[in-house]
């Protein structure tokens, strides 16, 4: 399975118990079609009394007056230092009132302050969002601000930590201080302001070189818009489909610009799906109190675009067990399609689908034999993991579909008999196509180093991209997220040389220089199932630290260019000895040549030519600036 699962057994222990599990599975493998084993999972869910009555629910908060004094007793630890403690005890004092209280917002404010002082910055940065969109007194927000300017400082995001300086001294009006005070605060944030600006600057001119408008080599290909000219896709026995070269390609080229289908925010993302924009969203649904926006407009246009139907069950959908976050994707990417199409269309259309044999090659492709990122039936055909998974996990998804329309019919939501397993077989399969393709969007923090050192990612969203999702996985890519032109597209440039013919790979965040064969085998095949076929796996490549680096033991290719070869290995030795790790976007030009001559001349895998791809790689980490995508979900 893809993702990791939450309280897998959360069905199944029940069945246990009733000692039927074992019928289940057996009963559950002679069904056929997808609408008959979602109509017994949900008979069975309905006859062992699994779902729930109501949507009511009943939490007892603890009096206000109990919250403050714990927040106190957490104020006196905070002033003694001892931060750990003093965060612990403002978590008992927010479980201790209600979120829509002043109390609940003043003790996230409390706790930002305490992981602020222990290095968390990024836990700071989420309560000080929630804090903000909870009931936090008005003429406290200026400190707010002003804490999340320098928690986004400490991770690098200066650019956001300028608009958090901004905001705060916009809010600064509002505080109740003596004059005096007033001016000296907003000197102090005056200064960081201008080191942020200085920052950006120093930024700019360093990345000036690299940042350009991004354009697809060769132009869009005609009947795949969102990939290169300059690439088709082929079947091959061991891969399915696969994206492949038509003319050669260099590293550097982009190869696709695609735009996600649906994408679910996990932190600091605005929740409509026509925005997704990176920032912290500071307009909080007042229904749900559960997902964020950037500006009213979203707010607005996202209501209408189904949130006003998943508001109400949405506290739920993030309480169904394995993964809380893709359930709630795969229930905004139903209600989205369902407004668009209405009830009777949608079930035709998926009914079609499932009832149709379509020809692998000709999957997700339009009438007009268009494949398009924005197209429900482009995104719904997606290569998904449900004939690839047991029978287990199989009853387990079809459970968690059952309830997520357990939760909208209770919720009001109108579902006539006759289209109730087609919806739910539906589900189903949104979920495994989410499964299999959705990927992690991440922010960077702090700065991405060009060497292999650890790099700190939070995952903000889950997002679909139905081109992007075309490409096989290597253990060795040649193509990596690059560039960026906003917050939800993205970019694919090659890293390496692609000679015509050759397949365009990504890696689903498995690469041979770190793991061994064995370990890249089982991680394929428990998380996406499949025997992964790339090079290294079928020639047993060795892992970093086993890779030859002495030029004496080079496998030349061409004898005639040993010389050059092993000139130009020195040079490159020297080069990443003095290379400034902040400044190796500059460098991309000679990376690009010195790889483009190992790769023609010498035999891999070698360690010289495995060092300079990672700095590529991270050079286009870098360049798509606090973004990044782990390619796993
Ligand atoms: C995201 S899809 C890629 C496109 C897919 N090949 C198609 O036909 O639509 C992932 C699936 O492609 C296949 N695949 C990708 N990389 C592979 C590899 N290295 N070896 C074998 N199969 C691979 C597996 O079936 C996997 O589940």
């Amino acid at each position: 399975m893809t993702m990791e699962y939450d309280n897998f057994f959360h069905y199944s222990s029940r069945l246990l118990m009733a000692e039927v599990l074992g019928d289940v599975y057996v009963e559950m493998s002679k069904l056929e079609s997808a609408k008959s084993r979602f109509m017994f999972t949900r008979d069975l869910l309905h006859k062992h009394k699994m779902l729930i009555p109501t949507l009511d629910i009943d939490i007892e908060y603890d009096h206000p007056i109990m919250s403050t004094s714990l927040r106190q007793n957490g104020n006196v630890l905070f002033n003694a230092k001892f931060y750990a403690e003093a965060a612990k005890i403002y978590t008992k004092s927010l479980t201790g009132s209600h979120p829509s209280t002043e109390y609940y917002a003043l003790a996230l404010a409390n706790r930002s302050a305490a992981y602020f002082h222990m290095g968390k910055y990024e836990l700071c940065l989420k309560d000080v969002r929630f804090a903000m969109c909870s009931n936090y007194p008005s003429k406290l927000a200026y400190k707010l601000y002003e804490r999340a300017g320098h928690a986004e400082r400490k991770l690098d995001l200066v650019e956001r930590a300028k608009e958090s300086y901004a905001m705060c001294l916009t809010r600064l009006d509002e505080a109740e201080m003596s004059a005096e005070n007033k001016r000296k605060f907003r000197a102090a944030v005056e200064i960081a302001v201008s080191e942020c600006e200085e920052l950006l600057t120093a930024e700019r001119k360093r990345t000036t070189k690299t940042h350009r408008a991004e354009h697809l080599v060769g132009g869009r290909n005609e009947n795949i818009p969102a990939l290169s000219a300059f690439v088709e896709l082929k079947m091959s026995e061991d891969m399915g489909r696969g994206v492949y070269a038509t003319r050669d390609i260099n590293p550097g080229d982009v190869v696709a610009i695609d735009e996600p289908y649906i994408g679910g925010p996990i932190r600091d993302v605005c929740h409509y799906n026509g925005c997704l924009k990176l920032e912290i969203a500071p307009f909080c649904c007042p229904k749900c109190l559960l997902v964020y926006y950037c500006n009213k407009d979203c707010m607005d246009k996202d209501y209408k675009d189904g949130h006003h139907l998943e508001c109400p069950i949405i506290y739920f959908i993030q309480s169904t067990p394995g993964n809380p976050r893709m359930n709630e994707l795969a229930m905004k990417w139903f209600l989205i399609d369902y407004l668009k199409m209405g009830l009777k269309k949608y079930c035709l259309i998926v009914d079609n689908f499932s009832e149709s044999k379509i020809d692998p090659m000709t999957r997700g492709f339009d009438e007009i034999g268009q494949y398009k990122s924005d197209n429900f039936l482009t995104a719904y055909s997606l290569d998904n993991s449900e004939n690839k998974m047991s029978i287990e996990v199989l009853f387990f998804f079809n459970c968690i579909a059952v309830d997520m329309l357990h939760y909208l019919i209770l919720s009001g939501f109108k579902i006539p008999n006759l289209y109730m397993a087609s919806v739910g077989a539906s589900l189903v399969h949104i979920l495994t196509v989410l499964d299999l393709n959705c990927r992690k969007l991440n922010i960077n923090a702090p700065s991405v180093s060009f060497r292999r050192d650890h790099q700190l990612t939070l995952t903000s969203a889950l997002t679909l991209y139905p081109t992007i999702s075309l490409f096989n996985h290597s253990c060795d890519p040649n193509i990596k997220r690059s560039g960026e032109i906003s917050d939800r597209i993205r970019v694919m440039k090659a890293i390496q040389p692609i000679p015509k013919g050759t397949q365009l790979c990504c890696t689903y965040g498995i690469i041979f220089t770190r793991h061994d064969k064995e370990s890249r085998q089982k991680l394929c095949n428990d998380r996406f199932y499949f025997k992964c076929y790339c090079q290294p796996c079928i020639k047993n490549w060795p892992t970093f630290n086993s890779i030859t680096y002495h030029l004496y033991a080079l496998n030349i290719l061409n004898p005639s260019m040993a010389d050059i070869v092993s000139s130009e290995c020195l040079k490159f030795l020297e080069f990443t000895k003095s290379v400034d790790s902040k400044d190796h976007c500059q460098h991309l030009i000679y990376l690009y040549s010195f790889i483009k001559l190992l790769y023609t001349n010498v035999k891999r895998p070698f360690g010289l030519y495995e060092e300079c791809l990672e700095m590529i790689s991270n050079a286009h980490s870098l360049s798509t600036n606090a973004i990044s995508v782990c390619e796993h979900p």
